[in-house]
């Protein structure tokens, strides 16, 4: 997968050097390339955000240096990275960023991500891209960040995780919370490792018996009291879901 990134702030992606991403980029299993927004302004003061037309608090975005840095990143495609990128526009008011959003991204060879300041992008350079590129504008959560790079680091994880190659088989995410086609929706329980006893308080008791079919009904059992205390909503979405597929709705 190739993984553009058009920024003023290229050092907040430097976690993308390091840890899993990082290794994923060692690898080539990734290709992450980070372009400067102010390149591709055309002013001596490299200028790229105006007041907003209408009045109102803060600074939008200029379109003329994201369409510019735009055309650069869609015309720099190698034989290998597909004809156009899915633009990923990270905004508080995007479609809710969630594991199976995630699984969708995994499976596209080439995403170019455009991470705001808060107040936005002129609207028209979306609109202009939507019509050469597929464009998802995402929420990571209901709550305002000063900028989308941080939303590009969650993005790009919660995406190169996914990617073959990049968990070990020992960290495969075919158990994860919300992961599709997981048997159940529910939260992950609560999980143990050495030592057995650790400050007065021990491993349960069922964790050590290797009995598999007690462990793994005792961890379904956790997971479903952890939800129902934590997420009932997920409960309740679980529970229509086993309704439907045994066809059990009166
Ligand atoms: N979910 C979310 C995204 C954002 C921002 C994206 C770009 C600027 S602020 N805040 N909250």
């Amino acid at each position: 997968m190739r993984i553009d990134v058009v920024t003023i702030f290229p050092e907040y992606l430097e976690p993308l050097n390091v840890s899993l991403v990082g290794k994923a980029r060692a690898r080539g299993v990734l290709d992450v390339r980070l372009h400067e927004l102010r390149e591709h302004t055309s002013d001596v003061h490299r200028t790229v955000d105006d007041s907003p037309y209408g009045g109102g608090p803060g600074m939008v975005m200029k379109p003329e240096p994201w369409a510019a840095a735009l055309d650069r990143v869609v015309g720099s495609a190698g034989p290998q990275d597909g004809l156009v990128p899915t633009l990923v526009v990270p905004t508080p008011s995007g479609r809710p960023f969630t594991q199976q959003l995630a699984q969708d991204l995994a499976e596209r060879p080439w995403l170019a991500f455009a991470p705001a300041r808060y107040e936005g992008i002129d609207r028209r350079v979306i609109e202009a891209a939507a019509e050469r590129m597929p464009v998802v504008e995402v929420s990571i959560g209901d709550y305002v960040l000063a900028g989308g790079e941080v939303a590009v680091l969650v993005i790009v994880e919660a995406v190169a995780r996914l990617l073959p190659g990049v968990l070990g088989n020992a960290e495969s995410h075919q158990d994860d919370s919300f992961a599709p086609g997981r048997m159940t929706d529910l939260l992950e329980g609560p999980v143990y490792t050495k030592p057995a006893e650790w400050q007065g308080r021990a491993v349960p008791e069922v964790l050590l018996s290797g009995n598999h079919g007690k462990i793994a009904r005792w961890r379904r059992e956790q997971a479903f009291a952890r939800t129902l205390a934590v997420r009932p909503d997920l409960v309740r979405r679980w529970e229509r879901s086993a309704m439907d597929k045994h066809d059990l709705r009166a």
